[in-house]
């Protein structure tokens, strides 16, 4: 296939299949798949995740304040929306069950890899087009997809007595699935027609974030944070 056939989500699909392949394969995503990962893990991952997800829903929001159609505009707002509401109050249901507060959840100190991540979308977004942006965001929302739909096809109905099942549901969900295929689609409509230059820019945002996915899995799995 030529670059002139193949979308530009089939291209980078194919380029970050090895960094997506240690994601699926990480002790960490493994662990939510089976219900092994320590707890006292697990609590520190959905505190970093939470303020992790205030700065992509911002990234939402940007979207909508840069998008080019209305229809572009109201599902960013929508995107926005879920995750604030519905994506964030599974990270609020956990708290509560661990007897974590709202409040000591959102004044969680971002990791060093946790900043690293927001900061990196955050500069593209704010420096680059729509374009930027949505290449940013794509594999967060797409990978943790490919996980949700993985975990729920590797452990069957073991998952009914997972504690992390919540969680596999949420990201398996349809409306998870359903805000991720509308971010590839528009991707792909942004794309079309684009020179080589500006493919291969938008290249390297998909598979920085992609490193950046497979980091921030790792470091949550060490609990790092700052060592000074
Ligand atoms: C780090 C990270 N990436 C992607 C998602 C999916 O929204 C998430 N919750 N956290």
């Amino acid at each position: 296939m030529n670059s002139k056939t193949k979308s530009f989500t089939e291209r980078v699909f194919q380029s970050a299949a090895p960094i997506w392949e240690k994601n699926h394969l990480h002790p960490f995503v493994q662990g939510i798949g089976n219900g092994t990962l320590p707890e006292d893990i697990f609590i520190f991952y959905m505190k970093q995740d939470y303020v992790y997800l205030i700065e992509y829903a911002r990234l939402f929001a940007m979207g909508a304040a840069k998008a080019n159609t209305l229809d572009t505009m109201a599902k960013f707002s929508q995107n926005l929306h879920e995750t604030v509401h519905f994506e964030m109050e599974l990270h609020r249901q956990y708290a509560a069950e661990f007897g974590i507060s709202r409040k000591e959840l959102e004044l969680t100190v971002p990791s060093p890899i946790n900043l690293a991540y927001t900061g990196y979308m955050l500069n593209a977004a704010y420096s680059g087009t729509l374009t930027d942006l949505v290449a940013c965001l794509l594999p967060c929302a797409w990978d943790y997809r490919e996980i949700g739909l993985l975990l729920k096809a590797q452990n069957g109905d073991t998952i009914l007595s997972n504690r992390y099942e919540k969680w596999i549901h949420m990201y398996s969900s349809n409306e998870f699935i359903s805000m991720s295929q509308w971010l590839i689609e528009l991707m792909d409509n942004l794309t079309k027609g684009l020179p080589e230059g500006e493919l291969s820019r938008l290249e390297k945002h998909f598979l920085t974030t992609s490193r950046l996915e497979f980091l921030f899995w790792e470091s949550m799995y060490r609990q790092d944070s700052w060592p000074i």
